[in-house]
């Protein structure tokens, strides 16, 4: 079964990531071209280092090929966010990577990209996936890869170093030159390294890379920057005195930030320091985009510039729409993904980081202290994840309990609105909250809870937990 979720379509090779799925999908995707009469755009395809993700790239090629598409084909491991800058770059309007991003090494998937490099809206995979239901699976069209470069209707493009100098364009190198920082890098076994690295040395940052072999396993851990994922990058910043330690999950769309004394960033704060960084230190008007499961410091922040902070569903698919919408200066996710106004309209994790490291340079101050200056203007915040893993037969009862008798237990605090966008998410009166969603990425049900205090935060996700889980 092909079903589109949070960020594209994952699934477990060898179950549903199969040949003929990938095969299938493509058809639908080239039928959906030509349905909106943009086929002779063109299409971008791109790939990361998973198991089975360069070959599956070539099965999408083949196939668009087929059906007259040409096909822009980047031929080495390449970051999602540089497919998408190359879709907004060649105005192609589609293009996909093959990747499962953070999800475990034996899943594969394939995101779809629409105009100006973003995710797929809802409406696009829909349509997709109503194609994949009408189609006969013996209609797929395709040629051999080979044929496609012979008859030019597969071109291998390069794209990197144009995605590297706009980045180089965007950013102060000369205040980072000065700087002279010193940087640790841990791609996570995925794709971020030679765009990061190249940037990075570009501006005279004295850099170490780790686990950047080519390991489809990825090293045994989820590649997903998180603080127990990173423990090795919190060790060596620690040990070898780095000013910054940059992790970026398996294709490099998301980012996880160590500081100078080892703590891990919650992108929570990595998401409120380049707000603050863009409003007070480079003058910036805008408002902010987060999804309904990222910090309110965000609001605070907004309010205290006067500004507006839009609250989406999760998926960057929304915060791109509504950015867009309200032409926001930033907008981003808890999970790790972030883009501003004038980059793609997709979080990319390169951009990001690089854009820490020039806010390093520019305000001469370390990131710890930075965050201690605005939680001192804005309050503290603590936002604490609890997922918890169900069971199949258990989904039903959970959701009936949730939404169709919309139940929720006593937590103790005044609510002042419920909504259920996404999920159930409750809002107190105190400015706290509490959610309960269902991933669209894993089967995990996901709970987080945000206070001005870790204890009342920890006790709140507690209260949904025992909730649901009984
Ligand atoms: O919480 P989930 O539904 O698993 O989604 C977690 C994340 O997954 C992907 O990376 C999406 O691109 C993000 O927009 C989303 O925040």
């Amino acid at each position: 079964m092909i079903k589109f979720g949070t960020g594209g379509w994952r699934a477990l090779i060898g179950e549903d990531f199969t040949k003929e799925n990938v095969q299938t999908l493509s058809q639908a995707v080239a039928d959906l071209l030509k349905a909106r009469h943009c086929a002779e755009r063109g299409f971008v395809i791109g790939y990361d280092r998973r198991f089975l993700s360069d070959k599956a790239a070539r099965w999408i090629a083949e196939v668009l090929a087929g059906n007259g598409i040409p096909v822009f084909f980047i031929d080495k491991v390449a970051p999602t966010p540089l497919i998408m800058f190359t879709v907004k770059k060649l105005e192609t309007g589609f293009g996909a990577a093959v990747t499962a991003s953070h999800n475990p090494a034996d899943y594969n998937g394939v995101k779809i990209f629409t105009d100006g490099g973003r995710d797929a809206t809802e409406t696009v995979t829909d349509e997709i996936e109503s194609f994949i239901a009408a189609l006969d699976p013996k209609a797929v069209s395709r040629i051999d890869f080979e044929s496609g470069l012979q008859n030019g209707l597969i071109r291998p493009i390069d794209p990197f170093n144009e995605y590297i100098d706009t980045i180089l364009g965007m950013i102060d190198t000369e205040a980072i030159k000065n700087r002279k920082l010193k940087v640790i890098l841990d791609p996570m076994f995925g794709v971020s390294k030679t765009c990061l690295q190249t940037i990075l040395l570009t501006a005279r940052c004295e850099v170490e890379v780790i686990n950047d072999r080519h390991d489809t396993l990825f090293g045994g851990r989820l590649p997903s920057p998180s603080t127990h994922t990173l423990q090795r990058l919190r060790d060596m910043v620690v040990e070898r005195h780095y000013d910054i330690g940059i992790g970026t999950d398996g294709d490099a769309d998301r980012l996880g930030i160590i500081d100078e004394k080892g703590d891990f960033i919650h992108p929570n704060n990595i998401l409120a320091l380049l707000y603050y960084y863009l409003l007070k230190f480079k003058g910036w008007k805008g408002g902010v985009v987060r999804n309904l499961a990222t910090t309110h410091l965000l609001d605070r922040i907004a309010a205290g510039f006067g500004e507006t902070c839009f609250e989406v569903p999760v998926g960057f698919k929304h915060i791109s729409s509504m950015m867009e919408a309200q032409n926001a200066l930033i907008g981003g996710e808890s999970s790790g993904g972030l883009t501003i106004r004038g980059h793609i309209r997709g979080k990319d994790g390169v951009f990001a980081a690089s854009l820490l490291i020039e806010l390093l340079s520019v305000t001469q101050k370390s990131l710890s202290e930075l965050l201690e200056e605005i939680h001192q203007q804005f309050g503290y915040f603590y936002m604490v994840e609890n997922d918890c893993r169900f069971k199949p037969q258990d989904k039903e009862r959970l959701q009936k309990l949730l939404f169709e008798d919309k139940a929720l237990p006593d937590f103790g605090y005044a609510i002042a609105r419920r909504s259920y966008a996404d999920g159930v998410k409750v809002y107190f009166e105190n400015g706290g909250w509490v959610i309960a969603r269902f991933s669209g990425t894993e089967p995990l049900l996901r709970i987080f809870a945000e206070m001005d205090n870790e204890a009342a935060a920890q006790a709140v996700g507690e209260t949904m937990k025992t909730f649901l889980t009984v």
